[in-house]
């Protein structure tokens, strides 16, 4: 039996980013995994994680088999490929796209779960954060395969249930197997023409008779560089049943119309997310709390407005989807780029997905495209924005455990906080201020906060730029090193010419002695030669004399 005691907390402060749960700057506390998992975590701090990103193709509608749609895209799951034919001035060019994964048309739910995304499930209960969201073109099948199909009368789950109910039912599973102590809560928001608002808020204060009665909520900087939404519900949950009444309830609450392209069209991006607090004991008996999150987010298609028949608000709200989009574009490229300036705050899309793209989260992208021919132009620019998006390096972290009495003792300080507040606000003996003041206040507020927006940015760039030094530093000191390599043989070389030249020298200094006492030699057989010629000749000269005198 599902139990239907919702219990509730809200009203307060609470973030969507991961900065609601246990960070290394919180409480001390011992990180009790194995060895492994501290050093896989380390490494991938250190290296970075690419974005997972999975090209899901749907079937022909019964409609477009029925006038014989031509089919554009083929897939090839095995080899993890994608192709889309163009014909291009009578010349079939086709494109090849290679992604992590690739789920055909007649791909099933349970498979697209079970290859992609149960082992990020287990992640989340590991203590990371982890985001899946889903992105393509109008009446492409993000809803189909984040949410599926509605429950049976019978509260069975169904054959077609998507990516949320299952990824609930997973949970569940593991932490009922592992007979685990744990706290769940639960948040629904929906972010339409920049405004966010509440799909768990109480139908009081929400009366959903237009959609001007939707109040929307603040998204505000926590000063560590993340974002919380102010006074989201947080529901806590104690069994899958409840999370599925959750959705469907707020799922009702969402804003969709009827467009050429999908008939239950999603007009607004939605992020579900499922904290969970899991009590561990340490060998010595310490109770510990480790958290992991998990964001759902299905976003609302990018349309070409045309096509899609928007006209006059529904065309205005097709132009807010696409800014948004437009912007998710320039920050998936500036991560790709290595860019300093990463615009996430140029829509509140980004600042509330900051953490999935490029930063702690491990994050999943699943790209859904059509096959037909009549999408070819929104489904080539989708896979070439899911396939850049494939590059966005993520450094994600577990998230630091923290001891048990530690976190009771937080826990105790808000609800002492929030007891001063509503006493305050019952009794209105708050502190209050005058208008003034208060504006004064905000605008100081907001000055700071651009300021250290500023500073975050010179920050970032320095950073960068201490990492271009280092880099120019690192490839000096290799060239160093293969300078100093080549001067030691160019010395040794050196030494042995010298030695040769050395040698040579000798030699010759020899060679010359020798031929210095050789000419010494001839000379003096050459005066020994001349002696005995002029004695001769004066032997000779005497005895001619003698002759002619007789
Ligand atoms: N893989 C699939 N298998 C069967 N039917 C699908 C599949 N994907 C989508 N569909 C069907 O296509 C239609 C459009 O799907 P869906 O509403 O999920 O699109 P979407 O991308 O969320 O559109 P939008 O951005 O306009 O909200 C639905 O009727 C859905 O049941």
């Amino acid at each position: 039996m599902e139990s239907s005691q919702h219990q509730r907390r809200g009203g307060g402060f609470v973030s969507l980013s991961p900065s609601q749960t246990p960070r290394s700057n919180d409480k001390p506390a011992r990180d009790l995994r194995s060895g492994d998992s501290n050093s896989s975590s380390k490494n991938d701090k250190d290296k970075g994680v690419n974005v997972q990103v999975i090209l899901r193709c749907r079937p022909l509608s019964a409609e477009e088999m029925r006038i014989h749609t031509p089919v554009v895209i083929s897939c090839n799951e095995s080899r993890r490929e994608v192709c889309a034919v163009q014909n291009i001035a009578n010349k079939q060019i086709d494109r090849t796209f290679l992604f992590d994964k690739v789920f055909g048309p007649s791909s099933q739910q349970k498979e697209l779960f079970e290859l992609a995304v149960s082992p990020i499930v287990n992640e989340v209960l590991e203590g990371y954060n982890c985001t899946i969201f889903a992105y393509g073109q109008t009446g492409t099948g993000k809803t189909y395969t984040m949410e599926g199909g509605a429950r049976k009368k019978n509260g069975e789950f169904p054959s077609d249930a998507g990516v949320i109910p299952r990824a609930v039912k997973q949970i569940f599973d593991i932490l009922e197997a592992q007979s685990a102590e744990y706290s769940m809560k639960v948040t629904f928001l929906e972010l339409y023409n920049e405004e966010i608002t509440d799909l768990l808020a109480p139908e009081e204060t929400t009366k959903f008779i237009d959609d001007k009665s939707k109040k929307p909520i603040a998204l505000m900087e926590d000063g560590k560089g993340g974002v919380f939404v102010r006074g989201l519900e947080e529901e806590l949950v104690t069994t899958a049943n409840e999370i599925y009444k959750i959705l469907e309830k707020g799922s009702a609450k969402r804003r969709t119309a009827e467009t050429l392209l999908n008939k239950q069209s999603s007009r607004s991006h939605s992020i579900f997310s499922i904290t969970i607090h899991i009590k561990e004991c340490t060998p010595e008996g310490e109770e510990m709390i480790k958290c992991g999150k998990l964001n759902l987010v299905d976003l609302a298609g990018s349309e070409n407005i045309s096509r899609s028949g928007a006209r006059e608000g529904r065309a205005r709200e097709a132009g807010e989807i696409n800014k948004s989009l437009l912007t998710l574009g320039r920050v998936i490229n500036a991560l790709v780029e290595h860019s300093g300036h990463v615009p996430y705050r140029d829509s509140k899309l980004t600042r509330l997905l900051r953490d999935s793209l490029g930063g702690k989260t491990k994050t999943c992208i699943i790209a859904t495209v059509s096959p037909s021919i009549h999408c070819l132009e929104e489904t080539l620019s989708t896979l070439d924005y899911a396939h850049r998006a494939k590059n966005i390096k993520n450094k994600p972290e577990i998230n630091q455990k923290m001891m048990k009495s530690a976190l009771i003792k937080d826990l105790y300080s808000e609800i002492d906080r929030l007891r001063q507040e509503v006493y305050a606000a019952r009794e209105k003996n708050g502190i209050y201020i005058p208008r003034d003041r208060y504006l004064h206040d905000e605008a100081e507020k907001k000055a700071m906060a651009e300021k250290i927006e500023r500073m975050e940015l010179v920050s970032e760039s320095k950073e960068k730029q201490i990492t271009e030094l280092q880099e120019l530093y690192n490839s000096q000191q290799m060239l160093t090193a293969d300078l100093s390599e080549k001067l030691g043989k160019a010395e040794k070389k050196l030494e042995e010419t010298e030695n040769a030249l050395f040698d040579l020298e000798d030699k010759h200094r020899q060679a010359n002695a020798t031929i210095k006492e050789k000419e010494f030699l001839i000379s003096n057989l050459l005066k020994s030669g001349e002696l005995k010629i002029g004695w001769y000749l004066s032997e000779c000269t005497l005895f001619w004399h003698g002759c002619s005198m007789k």
